[in-house]
């Protein structure tokens, strides 16, 4: 193995026994003892070809480097919000995602004022100005639960690969999302929303896992949940107001498909997410 400052160099090795060959091969010296040291070291410094495998070589050597850094780096908490319309399986998927992951889950149905509950029972979709204190107590929820997390539970977590909260949350407008981000504190992110901003807060990264599937597929899951104050009824103005992540150009996104066993959803979910550079 060939070695420079004292670090194993295969791909050096390598390039070097093929360059000894092709010269013994030069010079009908095939299969022969090879002594000729100021060939080598010619080669070494003049052959453009060799150069820029050893810089190729230094270059893998220090992404490994940060990448080993990366890894050691504790990761920081983020927010999955599991959304789609009503029925789509938001609390379904979210808790067993939150139970994959270890970390909380919370159901953003639950943070809804009565006033809210109420309208919907009665088959009244909300509004915007009903939806922004909720959407608003939702993302305050979803900080101060990963806020005491790491507080209370900085040995019990150190080992987690992702730490965070996951919060399942219909977010059916873009602008919905952003107050979920973070994004336009303090002022109504409803009527200005910040187009040029699709990433995430820094506080709590988020991230979307939109559940999409048919108004068929979604009726039936409607017409099977008893006892919900949202009934199937109410499909119709959840799929007029939706605005799907997909189609606005966001960031942060993971599509799941309805229709998938809930395995198969952990797995599109975790996919997607892995390739956003998440741990999970
Ligand atoms: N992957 C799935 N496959 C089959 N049924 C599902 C799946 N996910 C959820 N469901 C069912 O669909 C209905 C709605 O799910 P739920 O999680 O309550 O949706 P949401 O929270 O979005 O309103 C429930 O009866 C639930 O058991
Ligand atoms: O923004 C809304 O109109 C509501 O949040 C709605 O989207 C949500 O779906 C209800 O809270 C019912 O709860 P389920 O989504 O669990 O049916």
């Amino acid at each position: 193995m060939v070695t420079q400052n004292g670090i194993d160099h295969p791909q050096l090795d390598a390039l070097r026994t093929e360059k000894e060959h092709h010269l013994h091969h030069e010079r009908g010296d095939v299969g022969g003892q090879y002594h000729d040291q100021e060939d080598i070291d010619g080669i070494r410094i003049g052959d453009e070809h060799f150069k820029a495998a050893e810089k190729a070589t230094r270059r893998q050597e220090a992404a490994e480097l940060s990448r080993e850094k990366d890894e050691e780096k504790p990761a920081e908490p983020v927010l999955v919000v599991v959304m789609g319309v009503s029925g789509c399986g938001k609390s379904t998927l979210g808790a067993a995602l939150a139970h994959t992951f270890g970390i909380p889950f919370v159901d953003a149905d639950s943070l809804h004022p009565k006033s809210n509950v109420d309208k919907m029972s009665n088959g009244i979709p909300l509004t915007d100005e009903d939806r922004q204190p909720w959407l608003e107590r939702v993302r305050a929820e979803a900080l101060r639960a990963v806020k005491e997390q790491s507080e209370s539970h900085s040995q019990e977590s150190a080992g987690r690969t992702l730490k965070g909260i996951v919060v399942g949350c219909s977010a059916l407008k873009r602008s919905y999302r952003d107050v979920l981000r973070g994004f336009n504190q303090g002022r109504s992110a409803f009527h200005q929303p910040n187009s040029e901003i699709s990433g995430s807060s820094s506080a709590l990264p988020t991230y979307f896992v939109h559940i999409r599937g048919s108004r068929d597929a979604l009726m039936k899951r409607m017409e099977i949940r008893k006892g919900h104050f949202m009934k199937a009824g109410m499909l119709e103005s959840q799929l007029q107001t939706l605005e799907p992540p997909e189609e606005t150009g966001e960031q942060n996104v993971v599509t799941v498909d309805l229709e998938k066993s809930m395995d198969e959803q952990i797995e599109q979910a975790k996919e997607g997410l892995r390739k956003l550079g998440l741990r999970v």
